[in-house]
């Protein structure tokens, strides 16, 4: 008897890509098996991601049902601190090198975690493939996530060839030299310093040489007198917010400001966008965050 459970059906010729992605940024849950119907394959997802449909799945033999986790490259973080577990996840994909446990919640200015190491090579550092990029992470100096990928997608699919680009929260790179593929130039700014050292690692890995990177506070940004952007992105989402004066001050009139916002109702940052352009502004949501909390992204036009 089948179980009934969010899930997303993708065309056969790009399942392999997708189940790739939706095992990056935690989202294939493991507890059921993908199936085919028709021409789709039907992927079973964790949470109700855009576009995710129900169906019903069969789970799969206990032996199979390894602990949840998101996985980073070579690393698996578990959420619970399950050393037997770790070790089954471990032996059960030659990739991984490394399982860990997240200590402390993301905190702090550079929003990093503490991490134990569960099993395996006892590091935070790995490398991960994302559309054909590579970016070395080290989880416990700098921020990164996988489940933003599909977003850094979109971006890039929106934008036009040769467009200037500000990264105003860059980390380790991820939008910055996604976009950099279609943009003229792209500005990537940090302050943190690790992450900066890692992106100016990751522009060398990607031969981006159209990524220029910046240690500095975002808020300084508008005096460092850069000609106007195309396009600005915000991914700092407990504080961007804070920072939308800054953004629109460095976009061009009629330029793309995309401002990623934790929030609890929707439009609860339409009132903040409001002082700063008269504007089209389109907000979606990205992914739930915790009961009552999500991810959502405002694509604003700035009007001068
Ligand atoms: C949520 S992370 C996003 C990183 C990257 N965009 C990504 O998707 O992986 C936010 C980043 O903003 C940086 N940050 C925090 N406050 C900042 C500020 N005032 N100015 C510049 N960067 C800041 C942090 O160090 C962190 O790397």
């Amino acid at each position: 008897m089948g179980k009934e459970q969010w899930c997303l059906a993708v065309p056969r010729r790009e399942a392999e890509e997708r189940r790739r992605r939706l095992l990056e940024e935690g989202l294939l849950d493991r507890r059921f098996r993908p199936r085919p119907e028709g021409d789709v394959i039907l992927f079973p997802v964790t949470e109700e991601v855009p576009g995710a449909v129900r169906c019903e799945f069969e789970a799969v033999p206990e032996r199979l049902d390894l602990p949840r986790h998101e996985l980073v490259g070579g690393i698996a973080i578990m959420q619970e601190n399950d050393p037997g577990g770790a070790e089954r996840l471990l032996a059960s994909r030659p990739s991984l090198e490394t399982v860990l446990f997240p200590e402390t919640a993301v905190e702090g200015e550079y929003r990093t975690r503490r991490f134990s190491v569960l099993a395996g090579v006892p590091t935070t550092r790995t490398r991960v493939t994302e559309y054909g990029h590579s970016f070395d992470v080290d989880l416990s100096l700098a921020y990164f996530s996988a489940r933003l990928s599909t977003e850094r997608q979109r971006i890039l699919g929106a934008m036009a060839g040769g467009e200037r680009v500000l990264d105003m929260f860059a980390g380790v790179g991820p939008f910055a030299i996604t976009l950099a593929g279609k943009a003229g130039i792209v500005v990537a700014a940090d302050l943190n310093p690790a992450a900066v050292h890692l992106l100016i690692e990751n522009i060398a890995l990607n031969r981006a040489g159209n990524v220029i990177p910046v240690l500095a506070d975002a808020a300084h940004l508008p005096r460092l007198g850069f000609p106007p952007f195309d396009r600005v992105v915000m991914n700092l989402p407990l504080a961007a917010p804070e920072f939308l004066p800054a953004a629109a001050a460095l976009c061009r009139d009629g330029g793309t400001i995309h401002l990623y916002a934790l929030q609890e109702q929707e439009g609860e940052y339409l009132p903040l966008i409001r002082e700063v352009t008269r504007g089209e502004v389109a907000e979606r949501q990205v992914r739930s965050y915790s009961p009552g909390r999500w991810h959502a992204v405002y694509d604003i036009v700035v009007e001068k």
